[in-house]
Order: C-alpha cells, then sequence, then structure tokens
C-alpha cells in the first residue's frame, strides 16, 4: 500500500501491550531470560545484592561503574549535601489537600523543582548526571515529609551523621534504624532501583525522546508506577495481607477473589511470567531474618500459604512487591509510602535512562492496528 505524501508499511506488527518486542537499545540493563539474570551493567543484580549497598549501585547506574571506598564515600557526602530543598517547594507541598496521595505529592514536588533548576535546558550528559545526583538527594526528605505534612505533622530534618539508606528510613518513620533494619531497607532499595523496560522506564523515555527535561520525564513516571499492575501492586499487597490474621484467612481470600476473577496483586509478571522474580527471593529471605529477629512470623506465614496457593491454583509466582510490603510494613513504614519508595530508588535506574535517551535520541512515535470503520465519503 502507498499513500501519495505519507510513509506506509505494508502491515506493521502489532503485539498487544507491546509484549516481547524490543522497543530501544540500551547498555544499562537486561533481562536475561535465558541465563536467568538481571543485567545491570554487565553484574548480576542478585550476585550485587549480596556485595554492595544502594549507593554503590547509584554509582553504577549513573558513572558505569562499581566504586572503590574512596568513590563510595564521596558520593555518600556528595548525596548528604546536596539535599537542600527551597523553603518555596514545601510551601506548596504544605497546601495540597490531606487526601493527596503521597505518590501524587511526590509527583507534584518533582514538577515543582522544574523551576528551581537554572539550567534547566541543558540536556549534556554531564548536567544530567548533576541533577540526577541531587534529585536522589533531596529525595527522601521531599517524600517522607510531603506525607508528613498531609498527616498534619511536622517535618522530620534530615540527620546527616547517618547514612543515606538510614536517614530515609528515618526520615519516613521517625526512629534511629538499627542495623538490621538499615541493612534490610537497603537492600530493598537496591532490588527496586533498576530493572530494564517496565511501564515507568518505558514511560520515562518516551517522554524524554521528545527533548522534555528530566523533570518532565520523571513525573510521567511517577504516574506510570502508582498504578496496581505496577508499583503500586505493594500498598495493595499489604492492604490484603491486613484484611485477614492468619495463613488460613489469607488462603480463604486469595480463594474468594480467584473465583471472583480478581487479579492477586503481588504475583505474576510480564517478563518472568510463570517464574519467581529473583529479586523477591532475596526479599523473601529479609522478611524470614526480620520476623526471626522479631520473634514475629505472622506475615511470613501468611505470605507463604499465599505463595503455595497461587503455585497451585495459578502456576504464578510471587514478585518483589509481594514480599517488600510485609518487610516494609515490619520496618514500620507507613504503608501509602511503599509506592514512593519504590520510585525513590528506581530514580537511579530512571535517571540513567533518561540520560541515555538524551544521549542518544530518537523520537519515539509508533503506529496502530486500526479498528476503527472504514473510510466513507462524506
Ligand atoms: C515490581 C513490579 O512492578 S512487578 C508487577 C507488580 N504488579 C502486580 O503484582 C499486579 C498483579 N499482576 C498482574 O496484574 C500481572 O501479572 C502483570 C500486570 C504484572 C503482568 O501481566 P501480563 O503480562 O499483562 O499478563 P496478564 O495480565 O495478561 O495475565 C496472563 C494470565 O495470567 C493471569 N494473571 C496474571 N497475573 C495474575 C494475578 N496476579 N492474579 C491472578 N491472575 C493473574 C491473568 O488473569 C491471565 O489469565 P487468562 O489468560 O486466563 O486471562
Ligand atoms: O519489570 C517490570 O515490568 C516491573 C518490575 O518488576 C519493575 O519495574 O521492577
Amino acid at each position: 500500500m502507498k499513500w501519495e505524501g505519507f510513509y506506509c508499511e505494508a502491515e506493521p506488527l502489532f503485539k498487544p501491550g507491546l509484549q516481547d518486542v524490543v522497543a530501544l537499545e540500551t547498555s544499562i540493563s537486561f533481562l536475561d531470560t535465558e541465563s536467568e539474570r538481571i543485567l545491570i551493567k554487565g553484574f548480576d543484580l542478585i550476585e550485587l545484592s549480596q556485595e554492595i549497598g544502594y549507593v554503590e549501585m547509584i554509582h553504577l547506574l549513573l558513572e558505569g561503574s562499581l566504586p572503590d571506598r574512596v568513590q563510595t564515600e564521596n558520593i555518600s557526602q556528595r548525596l548528604n549535601k546536596e539535599c537542600d530543598i527551597a523553603e518555596e517547594v514545601w510551601t506548596i507541598l504544605s497546601q495540597l489537600p490531606q487526601t493527596t496521595h503521597p505518590m501524587d505529592a511526590q509527583r507534584t514536588a518533582l514538577s515543582v523543582l522544574a523551576g528551581f533548576d537554572a539550567d534547566l535546558e541543558d540536556r549534556s550528559v554531564q548536567t544530567n548526571v548533576k541533577r540526577a545526583y541531587q534529585l536522589l538527594a533531596q529525595l527522601p526528605d521531599l517524600t517522607a515529609n510531603s506525607y508528613h505534612l498531609l498527616q498534619g505533622r511536622a517535618r522530620i530534618v534530615p540527620d546527616s551523621s547517618l547514612s543515606y539508606t538510614a536517614n530515609f528510613l528515618y526520615l519516613l518513620t521517625g526512629h534511629i534504624p538499627s542495623k538490621l533494619e538499615e541493612r534490610i531497607f537497603d537492600l530493598s532499595l537496591l532490588l527496586y532501583s533498576e530493572h530494564e523496560l517496565p511501564n515507568s522506564t518505558f514511560t520515562a523515555r518516551v517522554i524524554a525522546s521528545t527533548l522534555s527535561d528530566m523533570y518532565g520525564a520523571l513525573t510521567g513516571a511517577v504516574s506510570s508506577l502508582k498504578g496496581q499492575l505496577h508499583g503500586g501492586a505493594n500498598e495493595a499487597v499489604m492492604k490484603l495481607l491486613l484484611e485477614v490474621d492468619s495463613p488460613v484467612g489469607f488462603v480463604e481470600l486469595l480463594q474468594e477473589k480467584l473465583k471472583n476473577k480478581e487479579k492477586i496483586m503481588g504475583f505474576g509478571h510480564r517478563v518472568y511470567a510463570k517464574k519467581m522474580d529473583p529479586r523477591a527471593l532475596i526479599m523473601k529471605r529479609a522478611l524470614v531474618d526480620l520476623s526471626e529477629h522479631r520473634g514475629d512470623d505472622r506475615f511470613l506465614q501468611m505470605c507463604e500459604a499465599g505463595e503455595a496457593l497461587m503455585e497451585k491454583e495459578k502456576g504464578l509466582y510471587p514478585n518483589l512487591d509481594y514480599y517488600a510490603a510485609p518487610v516494609y510494613y515490619m520496618l514500620g513504614i507507613p504503608i501509602a509510602l511503599y509506592t514512593p519508595i519504590f520510585f525513590c530508588s528506581r530514580t537511579a535506574g530512571l535517571t540513567a535512562h533518561i540520560i541515555e535517551q538524551h544521549d542518544h535520541n530518537r523520537l519515539f512515535r509508533p503506529r496502530v492496528h486500526y479498528t476503527g470503520t472504514a473510510y466513507s465519503s462524506l
């Protein structure tokens, strides 16, 4: 078929939900399903999770290499130093209605920050990397304290004597975390930090491909991540767990939902499909550690019962959100902050993708499979 003045391919390939479609080239990460590895800059995320922390992961994603001790110390100091937030931002956030979801507050905050960037039109790698570090430094404070403001509470002052992760957890809960709590929270940040091309990363790259700025691309990504089929699942899982108080009750609840053809949040994955998300296994071990330490395995028992049921009934396995939810609950984090935390962590990966998109840009502009009525003359 040929249209005068138009470019038209004969019959473009259509895959609903773009399943298995290769949409872009990246050197950042790859879900290598054949070797069962989550490759990040050539390293396996699961192996990394045993060796490095979230701050080192930031360096890997933004600089392309694992940092040595001095570099790690330098980034930690940088994240500590660059966390200042203009008072005007807090004024705007304090005017949001109390019914605002923290994800929407986070989205608003990111949008507002654009106005304070004196180099907003600069898309160079150097400025984008600088911007990414600054956002990563600001996001824990912005996320936690916009929530406290919504709750009508005073802001918690960041504690610069703490590590990045301990300070983040302190801002969320108001308590200085123990070493175990800090380690487990850091592990969750690392596991959430990057995952190839989920909906939110694709959204960010599509926006960045118009040469829109990093704040705009991230604002779109927050909206994407908020949905229950993506990041919003961790919040939904916890609400489900709290509906009942025993493994038997949880199994009955899930059975009821399956009978009603409802989806069970925290199970299934577009890429892993009928296999367990390897990150979920690591998070499950963290839940075991936390449960043993607290002498309270209530959520572990419930989750295991749910996992066994879903395998038997649907051949479906947990994704990271399933085990992150009870871990965050046991760390004392308010439920509405689970997905905003996911976004904070994922900002490391998202900004790396936005930088790559700006640096090797081609505008995204796909075609459609038209199902409307055929042409009829007027
Ligand atoms: C960190 C993350 O963001 S991971 C994702 C977090 N999201 C969730 O946990 C939400 C629950 N899970 C889901 O909705 C899906 O598994 C998704 C969205 C993650 C992936 O979905 P897709 O690849 O589009 O698969 P799709 O939704 O078409 O499911 C295929 C089949 O499995 C079923 N299925 C998939 N997930 C679930 C689930 N969680 N509960 C019940 N059934 C499910 C579907 O009903 C469908 O069955 P059918 O073929 O009989 O209609
Ligand atoms: O990869 C996906 O589609 C969703 C996911 O697990 C993530 O973003 O961590």
